[in-house]
């Protein structure tokens, strides 16, 4: 008989669950009022999950301008804005966790959701803060879920400073809060090492980007 009721946070069939947040967070205060929380393992069911959205996203490349010509974007993207169905049901259970922990420090909810996806490690992300929305001028959060192969997300403090590196992969959640996107920068530098793919899911407030 199928299960009448679906428990929210966890998928029997899969082993996907999502762990606890509250004191398995830790924090990391970067300085200039900026931070990031680390909560490891967040998701277990993490490779099905990766299988999920690597075949049913339907992800895009896409192409801008850089300087005075267009180049390819290295990595695929799918954005989800608020109001839209996500792609899978364990994303809205994430939405729904981040919310539940972070929406009185955050003081609004977490809405969007990016997607990304690098097929090796010649996908990267270059330096940059999310400055689109309240990042540029106010304190903001974007959360990070990754999954698949870990990837170093790298972050140093605007106008110069030592970079800070997290291995970042296998349902592992990561948060940049604070004055982080304006007062920092982070990337996701390339790799020659062999390097299998990675996906990450970017939870943001209304605007941001
Ligand atoms: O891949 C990641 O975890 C970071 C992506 C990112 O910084 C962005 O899309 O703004
Ligand atoms: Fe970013």
């Amino acid at each position: 008989m199928k299960a009448v009721f679906q428990p929210s946070l966890l998928d029997l069939d899969h082993g996907i669950a999502l762990g606890p947040l509250g004191d398995t967070v830790e924090r990391t205060v970067l300085g200039q009022g900026a931070w990031i929380d680390a909560r490891p393992g967040w998701l277990t069911g993490a490779d099905v999950v990766f299988e999920r959205l690597a075949e049913g996203v339907p992800w895009k490349e896409e192409r801008r301008w850089m300087y005075d010509k267009v180049v390819d974007v290295p990595r695929l993207l799918k954005f989800y804005d608020e109001g839209e169905r996500l792609p899978d049901p364990v994303l809205d259970d994430a939405l729904e966790a981040l919310n539940a922990h972070y929406l009185d420090e955050l003081g609004e909810p977490f809405r969007t959701a990016g997607l990304c996806f690098y097929r090796d490690g010649r996908d990267s992300v270059a330096w940059h803060g999310d400055t689109i929305g309240r990042g540029s001028t106010e304190d903001t959060m974007v959360a990070i879920l990754s999954l698949g192969t870990p990837r170093s997300l790298l972050l140093r403090p605007r106008g110069g400073g030592h970079s800070i590196r997290r291995d970042l992969g296998h349902g592992d959640l990561l948060v940049m809060g604070g004055s982080c996107q304006r007062t920092w920068e982070h990337a996701i530098p390339k790799t020659s090492r062999p390097t299998g793919p990675r996906i990450s899911v970017q939870f943001r407030p209304r605007g941001v980007r």
